[in-house]
């Protein structure tokens, strides 16, 4: 705790608290060396008065000495009476040996009760007087300053021998009056050099605290305008200049740090708001874009147009094609997308493969539409992404402000059921929402729930399609194709909900179920004296690519103790690409224990034919698209004859799918394709009516039809 005056000290302002200490310096060192000065001084002046006296004491002790030693009064008294003559002296006594008094002399006017010896009672005792010397000569000193007299007590000697005293009391004012001009001369000097000290440290307390405040200034400055760029110019060379140096290193310092914090803010900022790959703003950036653009639509009563867009099979191309070409295709995708929208308008993606984009004052549905139409067209070129070109389409959602949502969410929501439809309408097209998509959208859900509980009441059936060879008209093998007796909806397709089932995870307990199913219809084919005939089934992506897809086979084949000759199974091309090493890995095994492995829907992925050989494959399955089209497309017509080409190079069986015309048979036949399948044979059926394809009686009916010659039965 610090005391009061100190605490105020403190408190000071710098030049003042500078300007104190140099004074109190000053002031000490002058007081001081006044006081050495005076008291020097005062020695000398003491010395001479004392010298004189003890000349005068002298001169008086050898002119009384014979007096002293005969004990002569009178003749003591002649020495000392020429003293009247000597205005300064106040009294003389001279003593013989035994403090006897033997002349005494009193100035007149003489205070005689400041003097020792005049205190002394008439015919005092030699012995009193004796003392009474011995304290005169004790306090000559002091005396001379506080009783205003000077002493001098001084021996008398003859022939060397002391024979008595002489006492002499001279007044001091001579001494006191030089002491106090010399006292009034140190005071004078002190004065003036106090003033020439004030002058001179007003001086350095400026020299030494302007700077500070200078610096003090700009500091204040630079906090209050945080103008980080500011400069002190160093003023000097000393600590000083050091500390202009420090300050100025500090801000130098400071402004990096804020250059640096910048920097990084933005790029917060940018992670933040923009997503990194296409640069494009991202869903945070564009909720907050289209929730302020939804408020001044809302005000200024206009129209926003929310467009959903996701990219067709963009998981194949990055399963197929690798994440690189995939990361590219997005680039390029955000490139060409920014090049349709104005200004005011936003473009954003919102994570994989999908797009938003929102259009401020649409006027109608209609202008919605043509920036839809727009977008659609960005897809017709085809991509050049590294050593790759390929061909991307996009299915895109449009939904207005405010007839369609009025917030963020219920419009992002709508375009984006919107886009599922136009997905279902076939893909590389835009739907505008309409109000019914959204029962679909909740039928979905319900959908999805009673899909849950579908396989554990029973409620799916499989129908088979068989494949015949084109030469002998032989069935092949079936494909077992699943359908779901929903309780409610009737016989639903697998359209309907093998998608829902792969992406609700529910495609492996599915697969598993027509697996087992399909194996004990053909253990019951053969039980019912049918040929033995192999059963295709189909392999979702999702459940192939579970590491345990080889083990349920092995588990169905096991339980159901069919043949492993009589399975085959069918993935499509967009699972052959995925994980190759895993693939080729488990269809090497399942081909080692005689399963026949077919690819279908050949030639709609991304796979190169020489790519293909690398994989353990039996056979081809060409899409159904090229076949309803090759007739009328020769490009369709191109592609078919190059996968029968390739496929027959690579030793592979080719069968082509949705065979529906006797055109497309012998065209098929004429390439050289092995066998095929389609309504031109027969629908998916149930298992007893397909197993009538198995007899000669019902391939010939076949026969009549298609021109297939008759052969055993398979
Ligand atoms: N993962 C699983 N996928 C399955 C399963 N069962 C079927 N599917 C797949 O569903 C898609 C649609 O199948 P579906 O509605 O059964 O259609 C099949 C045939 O009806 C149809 N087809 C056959 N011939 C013709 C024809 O001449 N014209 C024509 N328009 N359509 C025809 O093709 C479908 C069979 O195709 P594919 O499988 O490619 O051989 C379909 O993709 C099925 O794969 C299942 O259990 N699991």
């Amino acid at each position: 705790m610090s005391r009061p005056g100190e605490h105020f000290i403190r408190n000071l302002p710098l030049q003042r608290k500078l300007m104190l200490i140099i004074m109190l310096c000053c002031t000490a060192t002058l007081l001081l060396a006044s006081l050495f000065f005076v008291a020097r001084e005062a020695k000398v002046l003491y010395q001479a008065q004392q010298e004189d006296l003890v000349s005068m004491a002298e001169v008086i002790g050898e002119n009384s000495a014979s007096a002293v030693v005969f004990n002569d009064p009178k003749s003591a008294e002649d020495t000392v009476r020429p003293l009247a003559a000597k205005s300064s002296i106040l009294a003389a006594y001279i003593l013989n040996k035994n403090g006897r008094l033997l002349a005494r002399y009193l100035a007149p006017g003489a205070a005689r009760e400041r003097l020792p010896l005049e205190l002394l009672a008439e015919g005092a005792a030699p012995a009193d007087i004796i003392r009474a010397v011995q304290q005169v000569q004790n306090d000559a000193y002091r005396s001379s300053f506080f009783s205003g007299y000077a002493s001098v007590v001084k021996a008398i000697y003859l022939d060397g021998e002391q024979v008595g005293t002489v006492v002499l009391h001279a007044s001091a004012s001579g001494f006191l009056h030089n002491l106090g001009w010399t006292l009034l001369a140190a005071l004078l000097f002190m004065g003036a050099a106090f003033v020439a000290a004030y002058l001179f440290s007003a001086r350095l307390q400026q020299m030494v605290s302007s700077p500070l405040l200078e610096l003090l200034a700009t500091m204040k400055e630079v906090s209050a305008s945080k103008n980080f760029s500011l400069r002190v110019q160093k003023p000097s060379s000393d600590e000083i200049g050091l500390l202009y140096d420090g300050f100025n290193e500090m801000l130098c310092e400071i402004e990096e740090r804020n250059q640096i914090l910048r920097q990084r803010q933005a790029h917060l900022q940018q992670l933040a708001h923009y997503d990194p790959l296409t640069r494009l703003p991202n869903r945070t950036l564009f909720y907050d874009r289209l929730s302020q653009a939804l408020s001044l639509a809302g005000r200024a009563r206009e129209a926003v147009a929310v467009i959903f867009i996701d990219l067709d099979h963009f998981k194949d191309i990055n399963d197929t094609l690798g994440h690189r070409i995939g990361d590219l295709l997005l680039i390029e995708v955000a490139s060409r997308l920014s090049t349709v929208v104005r200004s005011c308008d936003t473009v954003a993606r919102l994570g994989g493969d999908e797009f938003t984009v929102f259009c401020q004052n649409i006027a109608t549905p209609e202008n919605a539409a043509l920036v839809a139409q727009k977008l659609v067209a960005l897809f017709v070129d085809t991509f050049r992404l590294g050593e790759s070109e390929i061909h991307v389409t996009a299915s895109i959602g449009v939904t207005l402000f405010p007839n369609d949502g009025k917030t963020v969410d219920e419009l992002l929501m709508n375009a984006d059921i919107a886009m599922y439809h136009a997905k279902g309408a076939g893909k590389n097209v835009f739907a505008l929402f309409e109000k019914r998509m959204n029962e679909h959208a909740s039928e979905r859900v319900t959908l999805l729930t009673d899909l849950r509980q579908a396989v554990s009441q029973g409620e799916f059936v499989l129908h088979y399609q068989p494949k015949v060879d084109v030469l002998t008209g032989k069935v092949t093998s079936v494909e077992a194709l699943v359908r779901w007796m929903h309780p409610r909806l009737g016989l639903l397709g697998p359209d309907r909900f093998i998608r829902l089932a792969e992406e609700s995870g529910l495609i492996a307990e599915l697969t598993e179920w027509v697996m087992a199913t399909a194996c004990r219809q053909a253990k019951s084919w053969q039980e019912d004296g049918h040929p033995p005939v192999r059963v295709a089934v189909n392999l979702s992506p999702f459940h192939f690519q579970r590491q345990d897809v080889k083990e349920a086979i092995l588990a169905v084949l096991g339980a159901t103790e069919l043949d492993p000759a009589l399975f085959e199974i069918e993935i499509t091309e967009g699972a052959l690409m995925q994980n190759d090493e895993y693939t080729c890995r488990v269809l090497g095994e399942l081909r080692e224990m005689g399963i026949t492995v077919s690819v279908d829907d050949f030639g709609t992925g991304y796979s190169s034919l020489s790519y293909l050989h690398r994989f353990p494959i039996n056979t081809l399955k060409i899409d159904r698209t090229f076949i309803l089209n090759m007739m009328k497309s020769t490009e369709d017509q191109a592609i078919v004859t190059a996968i029968i080409a390739m496929a027959k190079s690579l030793n592979m069986q080719i069968v082509a799918e949705g065979v529906e015309t006797v055109e497309q048979l012998e065209a098929l036949k004429d390439q050289g394709c092995h066998e095929i399948q389609g309504f031109l044979i027969s629908r998916p059926v149930n298992a007893e009516k397909v197993a009538r394809f198995f007899t000669d009686e019902d391939r010939l009916r076949q026969d009549r039809r298609t021109g297939i010659p008759a052969g055993d039965a398979a």
